[in-house]
């Protein structure tokens, strides 16, 4: 999954200055981050629907919408796609020494 990300991140961030006519991301990059964050709202939407509707082939479509425009934010704000996952490793750490204390005996 790392690898995939990191691979689309990276696409992400050479196209945002392509021929917006050839160019998805640089297409919607011009239109400014209000519009970037709007789609990650409507894609979140949608796929919240999907799983409200057990549409389990919608909800990975739209999941995969969702990432991929979250990406497109993330790289609009020049924040690192490792910078997010750090934080969750860090929380990942964190309740696993939570979880540790909760069992004094292992
Ligand atoms: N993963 C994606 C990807 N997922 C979704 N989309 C696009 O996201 C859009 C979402 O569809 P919508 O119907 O919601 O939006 P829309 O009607 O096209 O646009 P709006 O008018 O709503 O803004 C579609 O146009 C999809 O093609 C993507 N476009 C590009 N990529 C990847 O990004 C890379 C760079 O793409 P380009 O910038 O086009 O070269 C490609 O190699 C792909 O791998």
């Amino acid at each position: 999954m790392r690898a995939t990300l990191h691979q689309l991140e990276q696409t992400i961030r050479q196209r945002r200055d392509a021929d917006p006519a050839a160019s998805y991301v640089a297409r919607l990059t011009a239109k400014g981050r209000a519009k970037i964050a709007q789609k990650v709202g409507e894609e979140a939407v949608e796929t919240v629907i999907a799983a409200m509707s057990d549409d389990r082939p919608g909800a990975v479509g739209e999941s995969a919408d969702l990432l991929f425009h979250l990406l497109v934010l993330l790289a609009d704000l020049d924040i690192s796609l490792d910078a997010v996952l750090d934080e969750l490793d860090r929380r990942e750490g964190v309740s696993g020494i939570a979880e540790k204390a909760a069992r004094p005996q292992d």
